[in-house]
């Protein structure tokens, strides 16, 4: 594949990642799968300082600005310092920046939340009381509903900081997602699988996405060979509702499609990280719609309840949380 011209270095691609062990994991995944489907292109990581921190990432949250550091990797294709970027889609904000696309939407791993703790072998083997670490919305949500003696502390950083947190004992468990600790290695951390239909995953938890340039010809047709058609239709069923329901990763909204055939099913799940409230809905569609089967799950989540859940999530103090 070298007669395609590429913007800067012709037969150069290059990739803009955060410097997070997971992002950095991910983005060499991609890179790899790219190297073997295109042999002679040369791949190469551009790793970003974001100013993603997370009290900046909170009051941007706060004021309704969404994932800060996807605006610093889009900042680097405009400049033209890198050709695409590779994202958690769970991470993406529901509606992508003007002039961007997502070219490639890899096969999911496992979408599944995971139990993790030192000593229990999952939520109903905790004691009444016990201390559980997650900053997520939607990830509190679902604990409360099942759990409403659960004491809920905040937890935040990368996956390596948080599992070190819960072996200084910081917290008695941890809920972290599975496709994370299986991506660092750390498979045997898993205690239990938090799974549907009891328990959701974030909307498009598990896939990975490249981003580029919408008028990059030549970069998408790179990645059209990484392209997933099954994750695709699951998880633009999974945004779509999100979407509808005006959710980021800053709401406790869940959303799990999966494909029979012909058929798609999604089941999807807003609730309240305060009480525990919780709304679903599911339904079924053909594959051929996903965005119509997406709209209609939200319209009944909201005919249950969703909306007055959402608007009550944001606490007026901290801002809402990150996933
Ligand atoms: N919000 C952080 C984040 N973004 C994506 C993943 C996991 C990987 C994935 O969903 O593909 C994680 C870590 C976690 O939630 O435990």
């Amino acid at each position: 594949m070298t007669n395609i011209h590429l913007s800067a270095t012709p037969g150069v691609l290059r990739i803009a990642t955060r410097k997070s062990p997971l992002a950095l994991w991910q983005t060499e995944h991609v890179a790899d799968r790219l190297r073997a489907a295109h042999p002679g292109l040369v791949v190469e990581l551009v790793p970003m300082s974001t100013r993603g921190d997370e009290v900046l990432d909170r009051s941007l949250a706060a004021i309704g600005g969404k994932g800060l550091f996807l605006k610093e990797l889009e900042l680097a294709m405009l400049r033209g310092e890198a050709d695409c970027a590779v994202h958690s889609l769970k991470d993406v904000p529901m509606e992508l920046e003007p002039g961007f696309a997502l070219p490639a939407i890899l096969a999911r791993a496992d979408h599944a939340d995971a139990f993790v703790s030192n000593r229990f072998d999952g939520i109903d083997d905790l004691p009444q009381g016990a201390v559980v670490g997650t900053s997520s919305l939607r990830r509190q949500a679902q604990l409360r509903a099942r759990r409403p003696d659960l004491v809920l502390r905040d937890l935040r950083g990368n996956v390596n900081t948080r599992l070190a947190r819960l072996d200084a004992g910081d917290y008695d468990a941890i809920v972290l997602a599975c496709a994370g600790l299986q991506r660092l290695g750390f498979d045997a951390r898993i205690r239990a699988r938090l799974d549907a239909p009891d328990w959701l995953p974030a909307p498009a938890q598990g896939a990975i996405a490249v981003e580029c340039r919408s008028d990059d010809a030549a970069t998408q047709a790179l990645f059209a060979a990484l392209d997933d058609g099954a994750t695709r239709t699951r998880v633009e069923a999974e945004r779509a509702m999100n979407r509808a329901l005006h959710g980021s990763c800053h709401v406790p909204v869940a959303a799990f499609a999966t494909l029979d055939g012909a058929r798609l099913r999604l089941q999807g799940l807003v609730g309240s990280a305060r009480d525990g409230r919780l709304v679903r809905a599911d339904a079924e569609g053909p594959i051929d719609r996903p965005g119509t089967l997406g709209e209609g799950v939200a319209r009944e989540l909201l005919e249950l309840g969703a909306g007055e859940l959402i608007a009550g999530s944001a606490d007026p103090d901290t801002g809402p949380f990150v996933s």
